[in-house]
Order: structure tokens, then sequence, then C-alpha cells
């Protein structure tokens, strides 16, 4: 997808016509604590043009105006913060739509031959074939065939894919387009629910809800604006009991000031931009709460193969056993692979085929076809004659002889051992109840993961490998991948145990997978992270895909989580901190003719009443986009632990935003008066 960076001039100007169309009170109603400032804008605009309106006044027309522009600039301030983070999302989005222009496509009919039919109109199990330099007309499975696939309309990334019918990398994109030979898929969406309609809603938050913390901020900050409303109202006897004459614009500026309207007016930008930069990551994540709970994670579980490894386990080796030839053990293996659709299948039928085995579809064709599941582990073939060829997991094929009546070769375990410390993963092969050897599935462990893994270490997460494969092959790669803990021989109700045990303590877990075996683990974590080359199901149980398929960038997303959290922290304390100084710019100025005295609280030595109170409603109102940098990129984050982030950054933003105040509002003060405007 195309990745704006920085923000262009469109954005900045659509997002300037965004912050007058978001002063609409439905809109606004939203957000209490800004739809209190435009009420309060409202009735000074009503002052404005009749300062008798609610009763005598002693302030000029022009002092209700002042008070009545600041109010709306607050406003558009903090519509245009929301507009903004909402702006490279939506050029995203429009980007992406171009993709999604409507294409032809080959249907192909029950009687085999082909009709042209619009992309639009295919509909979830209709087969479709798709030749060289064609685009996807819609998600599937590829069910015949292996092409490069160009997928950079969707994940910037120009270096085509491998897609194969059969195992874990058999899902096609609609919108991507084929690069080399063709390939025959098999529809499983229908038109709207594509992943490039999902991703496009997703870009634009057309779909954004407010998140449980979210919620949980904005309710807590109406309860301060009703508790400062009160507060507001009991001014008015005091100053009848004071003689004071209280002007209506100066106690909507005094609330205005106090009420928290630097938070109330980022809340939303913050959420949302959390959201686009994770898309920046290249990471599409269906919720904010989902990118939250990574702020907050603790365990982080991991499968192997396709995750950790790049997952194209091909056959690089057949080793024989218990006194049988390398021709015999390629021979089983042959027979026992000709029908397995997975790319180890067809990498064994490969390797078999170049050593010089080869065999004759009709010999089986009244065989019966055992297919591979992650539940066996295993897979094979049962001829007619009754002669069973079987391989797969080593456990797995021992416990199928042994339970045959067969013995095991005493030299299987020193074969099995050397290819796992290798980190290979070996395949006993048998015929019957008699094991021949072993294949030699070769696998590679993604580069750059140890670091990666042990940064999350530093930031107190761990992690741990969970796969189907033998322990020996699963302790080779988990100390080469650098993770802390490993599972093995996992079957997929494994994993969602693994899961439901750290749950059971307490502990936020996130999950990385690519397999269909992975998706229910996916499902049940609290971070589920699905890898754009795995399967449908995988993608559609998780709640994050990884366009770039790299198991750790949800280091990245977690980074972001916990900057988001620790964003909302730091300002909610700098807006509420902010309140001090104003007090002591507002309170004298409103009582100072009534109770000289008060003049010690004007510390800050404004010039003016007046002055005093129009500083610091300048000040609460370009505070708002002067944070808006901080905002949108978050607050600076280092690798440390939650907590200890969240304290340092709080005295940070409280101690500044005490003082900061102070000299802004001192500053105003004196250009107001400089300009003897006031
Ligand atoms: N086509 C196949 N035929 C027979 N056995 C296989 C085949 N593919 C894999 N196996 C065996 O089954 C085991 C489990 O496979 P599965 O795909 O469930 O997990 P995995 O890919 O090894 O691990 P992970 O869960 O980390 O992806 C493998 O380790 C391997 O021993
Ligand atoms: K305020
Ligand atoms: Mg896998």
């Amino acid at each position: 997808m195309e990745r704006k960076k920085t923000l262009t001039k469109d954005i900045v100007n659509q997002a300037i016509v965004d912050s007058f169309k978001k002063l609409n009170p439905w809109i606004m109603m939203k957000n209490p604590v800004m739809f209190v400032v435009e009420i309060g804008t409202v009735i000074t605009l009503l002052l404005s043009l009749a300062p008798e309106l609610f009763g005598s006044s002693e302030v000029g027309r022009g002092y209700n105006i002042a008070v009545f522009l600041i109010l709306l600039f607050t406003l558009l301030f903090a519509n245009f913060a929301e507009a903004l983070a909402e702006g490279r999302g939506k050029a995203q989005a429009e980007s992406l739509r171009k993709t999604k222009s409507d294409t032809m496509a080959r249907l192909v009919q029950k009687d085999g031959t082909y009709k042209q039919v619009s992309s639009t109109s295919l509909r979830k199990g209709d087969v479709v074939r798709i030749e060289i330099g064609e685009l996807i007309p819609s998600d599937g499975e590829i069910i015949e065939g292996l092409a490069s696939i160009d997928e950079s309309a969707i994940t910037g990334e120009s270096a085509p894919v491998i897609k194969e019918a059969g195992g874990d990398f058999s899902s096609v994109t609609g919108g991507t387009r084929v690069a080399s030979d063709y390939i025959v898929v098999k529809v499983l969406t229908d038109p709207g629910e594509s992943f490039l309609d999902c991703m496009i809603a997703l870009v634009e938050g057309a779909k954004r809800q407010k998140t449980p913390n979210e919620i949980a901020l904005t309710t807590l900050l109406a309860v301060l604006t009703l508790i400062f409303l009160i507060v507001m109202m009991t001014m008015v006897p005091i100053a009848s009991y004071l003689n004071v004459k209280l002007e209506i614009s100066t106690l909507i500026a005094l609330l205005v000031c106090l009420i928290p309207t630097t938070i109330g007016g980022l809340l939303s930008a913050i959420g949302i931009a959390g959201m686009d930069r994770v898309t920046q990551f290249n990471v599409l994540a269906m919720s904010g709460k989902a990118v939250e709970a990574a702020g907050d994670i603790d365990t982080m579980i991991l499968d192997k193969t396709g995750t950790i490894t790049f997952g194209n386990r091909m056959a690089s080796e057949f080793v024989p056993v218990g006194g049988r030839s390398v021709k015999d053990i390629t021979f089983a293996a042959l027979q026992a692979s000709v029908k397995d659709e997975t790319p180890e299948g067809r990498s064994i039928v490969e390797l078999a085929n170049k050593l010089g085995e080869s065999w004759q579809a009709d010999h089986y064709s009244d065989a019966e076809v055992v297919e591979f599941t992650a539940e066996t582990r295993m897979s094979g073939l049962d001829l007619a004659d009754g002669v069973k060829f079987r391989k797969g997991a080593v456990d797995a094929i021992k416990n199928y002889v042994t339970a045959h009546g067969g013995k095991i070769p005493a030299d299987l375990e020193a074969i099995t051992n050397r290819i796992a410390k290798a980190g290979g993963t070996p395949l006993a092969v048998a015929i019957n109840e008699r094991i021949y050897g072993v294949i030699y599935l070769k696998d590679t462990v993604k580069p750059g993961l140890k670091e990666r893994f042990a940064e999350l270490r530093a930031m107190g997460i761990k992690t741990v490998m969970c796969t189907g494969d033998n322990p020996l092959t699963a302790a080779t790669i988990a100390l080469e991948a650098g993770v802390d803990e490993f599972i093995a021989e996992a079957k997929p109700e494994d994993k969602i145990a693994a899961i439901k045990k750290e749950q059971q303590e307490g502990k936020l877990v996130a999950m990385t997978g690519d397999g269909t075996n992975d998706a229910p683990a996916l499902a049940q974590a609290d971070v589920g992270l699905a890898m754009n080359s795995g399967t449908m199901a995988a993608k559609e149980a998780a709640n994050m895909i990884d366009l770039d398929s790299d198991p750790t960038k949800l280091l990245s997303v977690i980074s972001i989580g916990k900057q988001l959290l620790i964003t909302r922290g730091a300002l909610t304390t700098f807006s509420i901190a902010n309140d001090i100084a104003k007090y002591f710019a507002i309170i004298p100025a409103m009582f100072i003719l009534a109770m000289p005295q008060l003049q010690a609280l004007n510390i800050m030595n404004l010039a003016s009443p007046e002055s005093a109170i129009l500083s610091a409603l300048i000040f609460n109102a370009i505070i708002i986009p002067l944070l808006i940098p901080i905002a949108m990129k978050g607050v600076k984050y280092r690798a440390m632990s939650a907590d200890r982030l969240l304290s340092r950054n709080i005295l940070l933003y409280g101690i500044g935003g005490v003082v900061v105040p102070f000299i802004g509002i001192k500053i105003i003060d004196m250009v107001l008066h400089g300009l003897s405007i006031v």
C-alpha cells in the first residue's frame, strides 16, 4: 500500500475543512468536555450580539466577542487534531480503493469451460483461473498450480512471493497480481467482505470504536467537567455575597479553563494516531483494543514453522535405517508422498524424482489417500492390495508401527537426532509395520529474531515457541531464534491450552502464527497476530495481520500500545495540572475589586483582570495545537517496564503541566498588554 510518511498539504487542507464540519453538535456530543465548550461558545456568541441578553452587563461587546472567538478556536483546534490524525488513513484508503477497480475474471464452469464474468459477481465457492499478468479478482485459496504473486498493492513489498496449492502458503488476496505461471483459485469471500474491503475500512477508521480505556477516560473527564460546573455555579452566590458582579462570559471562561479541554480535545487524536502508527509498520489492527492490549502483553507465544522459520520446508536428504538402502527409503518416501499436496509432500516427490525414482499415476487410481493433519502428524497412501505407506513425525510413526506389531530399528534414534540437532525436521517413513528411513526436511530461521526477542525480554515479556515438531528440533530452533521457552509436539489444542494456562495466571498473552492449525489459538489469545503469508483461517481468527510476515513485528505493536497508554496518561496529567496556573490567573481577576487582598494571589502580576482571563483562555486554546505533535507521535518511549515508564512520564508531565502555563499565560498577557489590546 502506498505509505505517506509525512503529512501532505492535501491532508492538512482537508483537516482544516473537517475542523469546521466537526462543529456539528451531533458529532460534538460524543465528546462531553468539548460539547460543554461548544455550548459556552454559543452563549458567548449570543452575548456578543446582545450583551444584555441574560441581564445587565458591565463589560463591553468587545470582551464578549474576544471570549467567543477564543472558544471557537478552542473547538476548531481540537477538531483539527482529530481530523489530522484521521487524514493519513483516509488518504491511504483512497489509494487502496483505486486497487479495487473492477476486473474481469475467468470463471471455471462445471463442464471445465471458462466464462468471462465481472469480479464483483464472484461468490464464495466459485472457481476462477488466473493467468500471468492478471489481477486476482477475489480472496481465495489456490487449488491448483504454483505461481509467484506480486502483492505490492497491499504490502508495499515489491519482491513477488511464491504461493501454491496445499499447505500454509495457499491463500491469495484479491487485488494482487499473478507475476508468473497460472493458478486456479477457489473464491472464499463474497463481494464487499474481502481483505481489501476490510483493509480500506480499517485504515479509514470507518469501523473505529472507542476502546474500553478510552471510554473509561472519557467518563472520568465528563465527571470532572460536571464537578467544575458545580464549582462555577457556587461562585454565583459567593459573588453576590461579596457584592461582585460576575459576568456570564467570565464564568464561561473560568469553566472552560478548568475543565480538561486539553486532553478532551486530544483524546481521540491520540487513539487514531496510534492505530495509524501501527499501519505505518505494515500491521493491520482490527481494533484499537488489540493495540492497547499489546501494550500490556506479558507472554508471547509463537508458532515455529512459517512464523519463526520461513516455513518452506524442503526435503534435502533420504536416510535409510535398519539396514535398508537409500533406494528403498527413496521409493518408500515417494510412495508415501505422491498424493500429498502439501509443500513438504511435493518437495519429497521432487527430490525422489531427482534421485531417479518415478511413479505412474494410474498405478494409484484405486489407492486411498491418507491426508496430513496436524492432529495425526502423518500422511500416506493405502494401496488396494493392503500395502500401507506412511510418513510423519518420528514419534507418530513409531506409535503407528508399534501398534501394528512392528519393531523400531536401533539406528533410528541416532539419525533423527542428527537431523533434529541441525534444526531440521525428521520425517520417519514406514511401509506397513516396518520403518525404512528418515526424510530430512530443511527450514531456515528468519534473520534478526535473536536481537528482537532480547528486546522483548528487556521489557519483561516472555517468549514461548510452540510447535508440532519434535523436542530436539524445537530445542535447536529455540536456541537459534533466542526464545525463552518452547513446547514441542504440540497439537492445536495444546497451543490453546498453553495460552489459557498463562491467561489463568492473570497474564495477557499474544500469539503469532500462520497455519490453519494456529487459528483457534490466535482467536484465544488477547492479541493474535497472523502472518500475511499464512492461511485465510489464521488471518480471520487473528485481530492483527502483519503484511510483512515478520513475527517480531509484534514488538513494534507492543511499543505503540505502551506509547498509546502512556501518552494518554501523560497528557491527562498535563491537562489537569494546568488548572493550578489558570486558577491563579482567573480567581484574583474575578474578585479583585471586592477583595483587594487577593492581589497576593496575582503572582504572575498580570496587567488587568480582563487580560488575566483572556490570557488564560488563549493559553488554554493554543496548548491544544502545540501538543498535537506529541499526541500524534506519542511521548518518547524507551524499552523499560510499563509501570516505571508511566510514573516517569507522569512526573515529567505533571511538573511540566504546573510550570508551563505560568510562563505561557504571562507571555500572552505581556503580548496583549504590549499591543494595547487590553
Ligand atoms: N506433509 C506431511 N506429511 C507427514 N507429516 C508431516 C507433514 N508435514 C508435517 N509433518 C509432521 O507433522 C508435524 C506437525 O506439523 P504441523 O504443521 O502441525 O506443525 P509444524 O509446522 O511442525 O509446527 P508449527 O506448529 O510450529 O508450525 C511436523 O513437525 C512434521 O513432523
Ligand atoms: K481546560
Ligand atoms: Mg505452522
